[in-house]
């Protein structure tokens, strides 16, 4: 397997409204995506484009959100995970079996429109990893 480019950093808050206003008028971002909802994920997302890379500002979104987890601990937000790209998800994910990672669910369709899937903090130094097939040209994200 080989690893790609940092695709995005996930950043969980209480509300995108607020981490759109900090990031474009504290700390300069040039271009903030229109959010957009995910039910089958349990997210609101938001991206904000960075030179190199984005990030993806998370808040929850209904009962079964995984944020809200995480919001209980960190109300205020905070770094919620990295996210990083791979030519073929299918064969990450047997990389990730193969080394004693746990694979959380099967890959399903994420933010972008590939398939990801995550890998549990415990297996990667403490820190929740995204794993998404990097998008083809044809698919226009
Ligand atoms: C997919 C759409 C979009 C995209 O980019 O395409 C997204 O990125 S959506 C992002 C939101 N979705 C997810 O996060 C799905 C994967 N997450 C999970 O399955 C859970 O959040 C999980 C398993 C990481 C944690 O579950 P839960 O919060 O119910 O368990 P605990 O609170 O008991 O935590 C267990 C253990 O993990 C540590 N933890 C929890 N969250 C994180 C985190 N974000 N980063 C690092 N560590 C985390 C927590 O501290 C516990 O550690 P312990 O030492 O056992 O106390
Ligand atoms: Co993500």
């Amino acid at each position: 397997m080989q690893l790609g480019r940092l695709n995005h950093i996930g950043i969980a808050t209480p509300s995108i409204e607020a981490s759109v206003a900090f990031y474009r008028d504290v700390m300069g971002a040039q271009k903030v995506h229109t959010p957009f909802d995910l039910p089958a994920q349990g997210v609101k997302v938001c991206f904000v484009d960075t030179p190199n890379t984005q990030i993806e500002l998370l808040e929850p979104l209904g009962e079964g959100s995984p944020i809200h987890g995480f919001l209980a601990k960190n109300p205020a937000g905070g770094q919620h995970h990295v996210c990083y790209e791979v030519p073929d998800i299918h064969e990450a994910k047997a990389w990730f079996e193969a080394k004693g990672a746990k694979v959380l669910g099967e890959p399903r369709i994420g933010a972008h429109g590939t398939l990801i899937f995550f890998l549990h903090p415990r297996d990667m130094g403490g820190v929740l990893t995204e794993i998404m097939e990097t998008p083809r040209a044809e698919d226009g994200h």
